[in-house]
């Protein structure tokens, strides 16, 4: 019998996360919950970071910590915060053996050798908006860890590739909080109810239009784009396309799923290899994009198809309605 998918589950918008996940675990006979529980970790993690996103004003949570991270990045308060509190809350729900941050240099062990999955995730995404009240994001990645259970998870549960990922997604803080995921039978949002502390399903089932007319990318760096990456948005103007760029990732990628349109952070002189990170960043929103109809290059192949080699590597991003990105792609 071939595993039902969410959307034969008749799940009607209105409905928890909870029931979701429960309904949809019995769509898989051999499913034992784990991974249910780790989707509720996420968003009580996301619950937790929720609260000090919208009083970031009120609380000194706000500007820089003072320190960097292995990104080279100055780390905003809300960043390390945020990362505490991801780290904290996958520890104590007791499903992941190691995470792999944004933040961290190493691999972070949970203590839970008995877990069966790792997680990858980037805590804060978007930090340049913290501070003045711009949507931001979490995003995250699951793999089921390669090693055996009750040992000490390796690199190895971290480099299995875009493709082993059995779930992934994102939180978006904006003027409201989502989250949105996929387990790989497509993609659902779940608009978390502060009055009712939860996550209600919003979004069933949601597909990216084939083509639109949005795109994303910081002009300011024009003059370092390499040519085809210029003439392609010079023609995107000719079009009379519209110029939409938050600089927070999740959110751009979010208006562009809904609307149909591009984000690009293609290489620069800066950043030969693109900004992006390929675990914490690009993999996930692959997965996410793949999965409602949407896609995702690095510009000569499909993002989850690129062979990982290094906890933070990064890549170039092309990321959005199919169309666009062929269109991209076919210049590069
Ligand atoms: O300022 P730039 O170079 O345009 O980069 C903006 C991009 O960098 C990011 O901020 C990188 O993510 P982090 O904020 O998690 O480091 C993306 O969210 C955003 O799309
Ligand atoms: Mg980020
Ligand atoms: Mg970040």
């Amino acid at each position: 019998m071939t595993a039902k998918t969410e959307h034969d589950l008749a799940l009607p918008v209105g409905v928890t996360l909870d029931r979701f996940i429960m309904r949809s675990q019995s769509a898989f006979p051999y499913a034992t919950g784990e991974l249910s529980q780790l989707l509720r970790d996420i968003a009580l993690a996301g619950k937790i970071i929720d609260r000090e996103v919208n009083k970031a004003g009120l609380v000194d949570v706000t500007g820089a910590h003072g320190t960097s991270n292995i990104q080279g990045e100055n780390q905003q308060k809300l960043d390390v915060v945020a990362n505490i509190r991801f780290i904290r809350a996958l520890k104590n729900g007791g499903e992941v053996c190691a995470i792999i941050s944004e933040e961290d240099e190493d691999i972070l062990y949970t203590g839970n050798d008995k877990g069966k999955y790792v997680v990858a995730m980037d805590p804060l995404d978007g930090s340049s908006n913290i501070d003045v009240n711009v949507s931001i994001g979490t995003i995250f990645s699951i793999y089921r860890r390669v090693t055996p259970v009750g040992t000490p998870a390796t690199l190895a549960d971290f480099m299995q590739g875009g493709r082993k990922q059995v779930g992934a997604g994102y939180i978006l803080y904006g003027s409201s909080t989502m989250l949105v995921f996929s387990t790989g039978c497509g993609v659902n949002g779940f608009t978390y109810d502060h009055s009712l502390g939860e996550f209600i399903l919003s979004h069933k089932n949601i597909r990216c239009p084939q083509d639109g007319s949005i795109y994303s990318i910081n002009d300011g760096y024009y003059n370092s784009y390499q040519p085809a990456v210029q003439e392609y948005l010079l023609d995107s103007r000719q079009r009379g396309y519209s110029a939409r760029y938050i600089g927070s990732l999740v959110a751009d990628f979010h208006r562009n799923m809904f609307k149909g349109g591009i984000y690009l952070y293609p290489p620069t002189q800066a950043e030969p290899k693109g900004k992006l990170r390929l675990l914490y960043e690009c993999y996930p929103l692959a997965l996410i994009a793949e999965q409602s109809g949407a896609k995702a290059s690095d510009g000569y192949g499909d993002v989850l198809d690129i062979e990982p080699s290094a906890l933070h590597q990064r890549t170039p991003f092309y990321v959005g309605s199919a169309r666009m990105v062929d269109d991209i792609t076919a210049r590069l």
